[in-house]
């Protein structure tokens, strides 16, 4: 670990990376769920952020999505502002992410296939029996079939659910994909099914991945980053080899820990996390 730092590395040491997040702040009243948080990753890249409950680790990923806008700070795509953005560049913006939220975000009242080409229709891009085929398509992506297409929200069990949002994250070909927790309360199998899925997509489009996981094995096996954050902060981040044993044990600790994470954080005084 170097000395603390209030702006972590770009993971890839380039001048200027595709996505470029710089001293992002984001209040909630009296919490501060994002203290300058600052991050960058190039195209194709996976990285995944993990850290305890409230970390911050969610409102992240909405500031990123446009869901939030953050007080301050700037996220650039391929050097555009888009924290700064006109309307014009905020839909923009939006054509170029794709979000899986934690809990799907689906409308009960839609079938499947409107649910995964919602924004499509939305911004006419697609008429409804494009919009039907493309969903069809896209939901073989994910491994479920035709038939699904026509089902509701709530004939689906929690795993078809989740690559019911992957699919709908993915139906506009985004650049960068963010996905909070996309195998949270999956079984291992099933985890490992979906994360295989998350890397061909990704890998075919050379999509840029963000994932929030609870899962350091996940995270370790499959990220070409990690991002731990803690308290709205970045404690550690860099390349999932650069983690050594004490640093492993640690970042464990932190995410099987209680919500205010380890004991040895909970002691050192709040500006001093560590950027690898
Ligand atoms: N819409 C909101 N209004 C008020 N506070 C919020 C809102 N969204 C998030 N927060 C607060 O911001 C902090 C960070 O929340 P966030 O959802 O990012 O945590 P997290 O790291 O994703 O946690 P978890 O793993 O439990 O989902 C928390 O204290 C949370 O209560």
């Amino acid at each position: 670990m170097t000395l603390p730092n209030d702006t972590a590395q770009s993971p890839a040491n380039a001048t200027s990376p595709f996505l470029k997040i710089k001293d992002l702040v984001k209040k909630f009243g009296d919490t501060i769920a994002l203290d300058h948080v600052s991050l960058s990753l190039d195209r194709g890249q996976k990285m995944a952020v993990i850290g305890p409950s409230a970390a911050g680790k969610s409102v992240l990923l909405k500031c990123l999505a446009g869901v939030y806008r953050a007080d301050s700070g700037n996220v650039l795509i391929d050097g555009v502002n888009i924290a700064k953005s006109s309307d014009n560049n905020q839909e923009n913006w939006a054509d170029r992410i794709g979000m899986l939220f934690q809990q799907n975000a689906l409308f009960d009242s839609l079938p499947i296939w409107q649910n995964v080409c919602f924004q499509l229709i939305e911004n006419g891009t697609l008429g409804r029996k494009q919009a039907k085929d493309r969903a069809v398509e896209l939901l073989g992506l994910v491994g479920l079939d035709a038939d699904s297409a026509l089902l509701h929200p709530s004939d689906l069990s929690g795993g078809m659910q989740k690559r019911v949002g992957i699919a709908r994250a993915i139906a506009n070909s985004p650049e960068i994909l963010l996905l909070d927790n996309p195998t949270a309360g999956l079984d291992p199998v099933l985890s490992n099914h979906i994360e295989n899925m998350i890397d061909t997509i990704a890998r075919k489009q050379n999509t840029t991945v963000i994932t929030v996981t609870n899962d350091m094995e996940i995270a370790q096996k499959r990220y070409d980053f990690l991002t731990m954050m803690h308290e709205g902060k970045v404690y550690w981040h860099g390349k999932r080899d650069e983690i050594s044993a004490a640093q492993n044990d640690h970042l464990a600790q932190m995410l099987k820990g209680s919500a205010q994470g380890p004991i040895s954080m909970r002691t050192r005084n709040r500006g001093q996390h560590l950027v690898a």
